[in-house]
Order: C-alpha cells, then sequence, then structure tokens
C-alpha cells in the first residue's frame, strides 16, 4: 500500500515538473526568445565544458605516464592550450549565464505584472466589491515571481540531470600553497563583485522615487478608487503607456551596470583558471620529476565532484518545482474572472438624442436588496433633469447602469431608442462626461490629469484653461510657478501642491467639463464648494448646458435651478416625475424635501 502510495506520489511529482516546466519555457519563450535559448544552451553547456576539462586532464595525465623518458612538449602545450580555452569558454559561458538569468529574470517579473495590470483595468467593476477578488489579486501579486522562480528551478534540474548523467556514464569506466594561491586569485573577482552590489544598490536608491510611479499606476490598476473614472474617461491606455516608458528607463540603467560587472568579472574571473592551469601545470611537472603519483586522482575526483554536485542540485530544485506548482496555479487562477459585461456592441455611439430606461430593477451583486424597482423614465435631448432623493434611494445606480458598469437585473436601457448593449462600451462612455460624487483627481500634474480625462484629443493648454475659468479655478495656476506642469500632490515631488476639498472638488469638475459634445452629469457637485464658488459655477454651468442633456443628482435644492425637470426617488422606486414647480403644487416629497432646506435657510439668515 505505501509503495503504491509512493509510486503514484512520484508519478504526480513527475506530472508537475512536466506542466510546470512546459508552462514557464512558453512563457518564457514568448517573453524573449534570446535569453531563453542563452540561458538554456548555458546551462546544458555547463556539464559538457565540466566533463572536457576532466578528460583533458587525464589525457595529459594518461600521456605523461606512458610516455617516460620519450617526452614530447610541444603535445603537452596543446593540451595545456586546449584546457586554457575550455577555461575561457567556462567563465564565459558563466558570465553570459549570470547576465542572461537577471535580465531575463526582469522582464518576466515585468510581463506577469504588466498581465495583472491589463487585467485589472478591464476587469468588471462587481469584482472590486468582491472580497474573494480582492484576495485573489493580492495573492497573484505574491506570486508574481513564479515565472521566475519556475524557470530557474526547471533549468538547474534539466541541468543537475544532464551533469549527473554525463558524470555517471563515464564514472561508470592538495598543499597549503596553492589553496592561497587560489584564494588570492579569486579575490580581485569578489572585490569587483561587491563594487557592482554596491552600485546597484546605489542606483536602486535612487530609482526609489520612480519605482513608486510604476507601483502607484500599478495601485490605480488596482484600486477600487480610480476604477470608474478609468473605465469612463478610457484613460488606461496612457497609464499602460507610462508604465512602460518609465519601467524602460529604470531597466535601462540597471541594465547598463549589469552589463558592466559582466565585462570586468568577465576578466577577473578568468584569472582563478589562469592560476588553475599554472597549478595544474605545475603538478605535472613534479609527476615527470617523480615528486607525485600518477594522477587519476584528479579525474576520479572531478567526477565524483559533478556526481554529487549535480544529485544534491536536481534534489532541491526538484522540491521548488512542486511547490512552484501550487503558486503557478494560484496566480492563474486570477484570470478565470471573465467579464460578465460583454462588449459584444457593434453600433458606434455618436450622439445621445434621447435617454429611456424601461421597467429597470437591478440587485448588486453579493447583495439582496434591490437598489433599484421597476423604474422607466424617458428624457429627450436638451432636457435639464435632476435626480432628487434620500441618500441610497438609488440615484448614482441609475447613472452606473446608464455607463454600463452594471448590468440591469431585468429591464431595458435605452439611447436613441436601442439598447445600450448593441453600442460598443468605448463608444458609449465617450458621450458621456460624469462628475462622481467620489471622483478622484490622480496625483500626477495638472496637464496629465486633463489628458487621463480626455485621451483621445491633443492636450491643449487653451482648453484646459477654458475649462479652469468654467470651474472657477483659473488661481491654480498661480499656486505653483510650474503651473500646469505642477504636481496636485507633494506624493512625488516636494513642490507639489495640496488641494483643499473644495479645490480638489473644483479640479475634478474642470476635468469634467474640458471633455466637450458630452452629456453632461453632475453628481453633488458643489458639496465642498463655498457660496462664492457655488454661485460662480451654476452661472456658467448656465451657459454650458444650455441646449445639452444634463443630468443633476443633489441634496441641495437650490442647486436644481438649472432643472426643467425632477425626478423623485424613493427606495429604489420613482415616486415623482415633473416640472419642479408642478412638484411643489403637488405638495408630496420634493415639496416636504424643498420646504426642509427653505426653512434651514431662512433660519440661517435670520441668524
Ligand atoms: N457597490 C455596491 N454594492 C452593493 N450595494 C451598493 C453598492 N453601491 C450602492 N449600493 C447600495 O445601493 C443603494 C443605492 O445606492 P446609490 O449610491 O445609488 O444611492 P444614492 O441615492 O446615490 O445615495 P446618496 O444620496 O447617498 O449618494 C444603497 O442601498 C447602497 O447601499
Amino acid at each position: 500500500m505505501l509503495k503504491k502510495i509512493k509510486v503514484s506520489k512520484f508519478v504526480k511529482n513527475i506530472k508537475d515538473f512536466i506542466e510546470v516546466f512546459s508552462w514557464c519555457v512558453k512563457l518564457s519563450w514568448k517573453v524573449s526568445h534570446l535569453y531563453t535559448i542563452l540561458r538554456v544552451s548555458a546551462e546544458l553547456l555547463n556539464p559538457l565544458l565540466n566533463i572536457a576539462a576532466v578528460f583533458v586532464s587525464r589525457q595529459i595525465i594518461n600521456y605523461i605516464s606512458a610516455s617516460i623518458g620519450n617526452f614530447n612538449t610541444r603535445y603537452i602545450y596543446n593540451l595545456l592550450f586546449l584546457m586554457a580555452l575550455i577555461a575561457l569558454l567556462k567563465v564565459i559561458m558563466i558570465k553570459v549565464q549570470i547576465y542572461s538569468r537577471i535580465v531575463h529574470s526582469e522582464q518576466l517579473d515585468q510581463w506577469m505584472t504588466r498581465n495583472m495590470i491589463e487585467f485589472s483595468f478591464d476587469v468588471d467593476l462587481a469584482y472590486l466589491d468582491n472580497p474573494n477578488y480582492q484576495d485573489k489579486i493580492t495573492s497573484a501579486m505574491r506570486d508574481g515571481s513564479i515565472l521566475v522562480q519556475a524557470l530557474g528551478s526547471s533549468i538547474s534540474a534539466i541541468s543537475a540531470i544532464m551533469s549527473f548523467l554525463i558524470a555517471f556514464v563515464i564514472l561508470s569506466n592538495e598543499n597549503i600553497i596553492y589553496a592561497l594561491i587560489m584564494t588570492m586569485a579569486a579575490l580581485p573577482s569578489g572585490i569587483a563583485l561587491r563594487y557592482y552590489t554596491e552600485s546597484l544598490y546605489g542606483l536602486s536608491l535612487g530609482q526609489i522615487s520612480n519605482r513608486r510611479k510604476l507601483s502607484y499606476i500599478q495601485q490605480i490598476a488596482f484600486n477600487r478608487d480610480f476604477s470608474q473614472d478609468v473605465r469612463l474617461f478610457q484613460s488606461s491606455k496612457i497609464l499602460k503607456d507610462s508604465y512602460d516608458n518609465l519601467w524602460g528607463k529604470l531597466f535601462s540603467q540597471r541594465k547598463k551596470i549589469l552589463k558592466n560587472r559582466s565585462r570586468i568579472t568577465l576578466i577577473l574571473d578568468f584569472l582563478p583558471e589562469v592560476v588553475l592551469v599554472i597549478i595544474s601545470g605545475h603538478i605535472i611537472f613534479n609527476i615527470v620529476n617523480g615528486k607525485l603519483v600518477i594522477g587519476d586522482y584528479i579525474f576520479l575526483s572531478g567526477l565524483l565532484g559533478q556526481l554529487w554536485h549535480s544529485t544534491s542540485s536536481f534534489i532541491s530544485s526538484s522540491m521548488e518545482i512542486v511547490e512552484n506548482k501550487l503558486r503557478m496555479n494560484n496566480y492563474k487562477s486570477l484570470f478565470k474572472y471573465t467579464n460578465k459585461i460583454e462588449d459584444n456592441g457593434i453600433l458606434e455611439l455618436k450622439i445621445v438624442d434621447s435617454i429611456t430606461f424601461k421597467n429597470v430593477s437591478f440587485v448588486y451583486p453579493l447583495s439582496e436588496k434591490y437598489a433599484l424597482k421597476d423604474i422607466s423614465f424617458h428624457i429627450k435631448n436638451s432636457e435639464h433633469v435632476a435626480f432628487v432623493g434620500l441618500n441610497g434611494s438609488g440615484k448614482s445606480t441609475i447613472i452606473k447602469l446608464l455607463l454600463r458598469f452594471y448590468e440591469p437585473t431585468s429591464g431595458e436601457i435605452l439611447i436613441n431608442g436601442i439598447n445600450i448593449s448593441s453600442y460598443t462600451i468605448t463608444s458609449l462612455r465617450r458621450n458621456f462626461s460624469v462628475y462622481f460624487q467620489d471622483m478622484n483627481n490622480f496625483a500626477f500634474t495638472i496637464k496629465e490629469n486633463f489628458h487621463l480625462t480626455n485621451p483621445d484629443v491633443l492636450i491643449n493648454d487653451e482648453d484646459i484653461i477654458e475649462a479652469l475659468e468654467k470651474s472657477d479655478f483659473i488661481e491654480i495656476l498661480n499656486l505653483n510657478e510650474a503651473g500646469l506642469d505642477a504636481y496636485i500632490s507633494k506624493f512625488f515631488t516636494p513642490n507639489g501642491l495640496i488641494l483643499s476639498g473644495g479645490q480638489t472638488q473644483k479640479l475634478a469638475l474642470a476635468r469634467v467639463l474640458y471633455r466637450k459634445d458630452t452629456i453632461l452629469i453632475l453628481d453633488e457637485v458643489s458639496s465642498n464648494l463655498d457660496p462664492r464658488a457655488e454661485h460662480e459655477i451654476f452661472n456658467k454651468l448656465e451657459d454650458i448646458t444650455e441646449n445639452r442633456l444634463t443630468l443633476f443628482i443633489s441634496h441641495r435644492l437650490s442647486n436644481l435651478s438649472l432643472a426643467d425637470r425632477v425626478i423623485v426617488l424613493e427606495d429604489g422606486n420613482v415616486i415623482e416625475d415633473g416640472k419642479p414647480e408642478q412638484l411643489l403644487k403637488d405638495n408630496k416629497r420634493y415639496a416636504e424635501l424643498f420646504r426642509y432646506q427653505q426653512k434651514k435657510y431662512m433660519v440661517e439668515g435670520e441668524a
């Protein structure tokens, strides 16, 4: 029974080995043909060169023992030259091996992370509210280095098998001065390695700010806070490009030092090998002079050493591969989260003439409560509609469904009489400019913030200034001498701005207004604004929204002066829909809310 378990475990380990090995070699090949070839061939060449060196030694020893009294010095020199050549090839091969392993590993790590960023930018918003998905993305990030590790252990295992087999088949057929000289010969290479380790460390310290910028872009991709903005404004391309550019810059700096290190240590690493050849020559002459016994000992001890090292190396790398399998599966399982919102539409939405909700009901994923219950309304072009209702009544949910961040549980949403799923998601979202109540600005420069809001147009300073004027925040340009190139936080630079809540809101509004020819949706646009700014902005919005379909969401009913129609929501139901004057006359919920605020402002005014 025990035997059966052991055999099945052994078979399973072999299967795991093949699975991990083929997975990582396939991906490694995809990332870089050149480095995959360099790494695999260097690993395979290593045991061959070891054997060749031992073989030449044996030839020398055998020749010496067979030709005492009849000694051909030229032949010995040829063999010694061959030995030196093998040693040179070995040092070159080791340098290629180390260099290609480091550079390739960085490329593989970047490829894995880049894959996760790409995946997270496009994943359904619903997953970001899902704790299982959050656990998965965190652990997949942790296991992001799996490709590098799996490839490393697979290559070591193959090299070890090869080394073992060669030594095994062929096998089936000292002095303080020497030690000191060898130690001294190895010192310069060690000193050089230390120098380069220090320079690499110094470089990594110097790159910290930019490295953090890279991880900040990763956070934007993984973090829920930016998920809506990135999807609506389709900013992911800019973010992915700046990730690539920055990574390329940092990588090339590091690569330069690594290349130099390989060049210098190539020469220095050869030194101990030269010493070894000289010592070998000395041993040979000692044997010739009869001071030492004939040296098959070297050949045999060399082979024994190789056999020993290859066996232990194979055992440790095989164990790593089995462990890698679990981490590989965890990483791969992230990509099983497939989007439920399918982008199958083929129509390009050019202009929005009308928006219709037909008996729309909606329950958020992982929720049991209806956020919207059988709601219907039709909004015509150039109408200004305000959605009013208590907290949690479903106002923002209407906008999220309209932008296809979520799909209705039942019912239909139509634009120009056609179901919104018939349009491509890109063209649908391009038609909307939304100020979300939880809208974030990016911790980049002012200009980059505008570019991320409207990546399709060439960034234009005049349009940015116009948008800042509309949002009553033109003074942002005087807060810092860098003007539009000023950072809007101190996250990356001490010269960055610190914006107040209201200023943050004004900048976000300016970014929304920077997108022209779109439907405007303003969700609690004035919550942090001072009364003067609120007054200024709403005066300007009167012009901006003229003849433009605009949706407002606000609890401050005084803000709704621009609305010619009000839809009142309560607990996910539409309970009133009409002109504001009519709703006041009807004296129901809207009139009640209106009176609350009127009373409050009158009391404050009197006080
Ligand atoms: N991502 C989500 N997952 C689950 N439930 C959600 C989610 N977002 C909102 N809800 C729930 O849906 C309901 C409607 O929320 P919604 O944000 O649309 O309300 P709102 O009218 O905009 O509220 P407020 O005036 O506070 O902004 C609320 O009960 C809320 O708890």
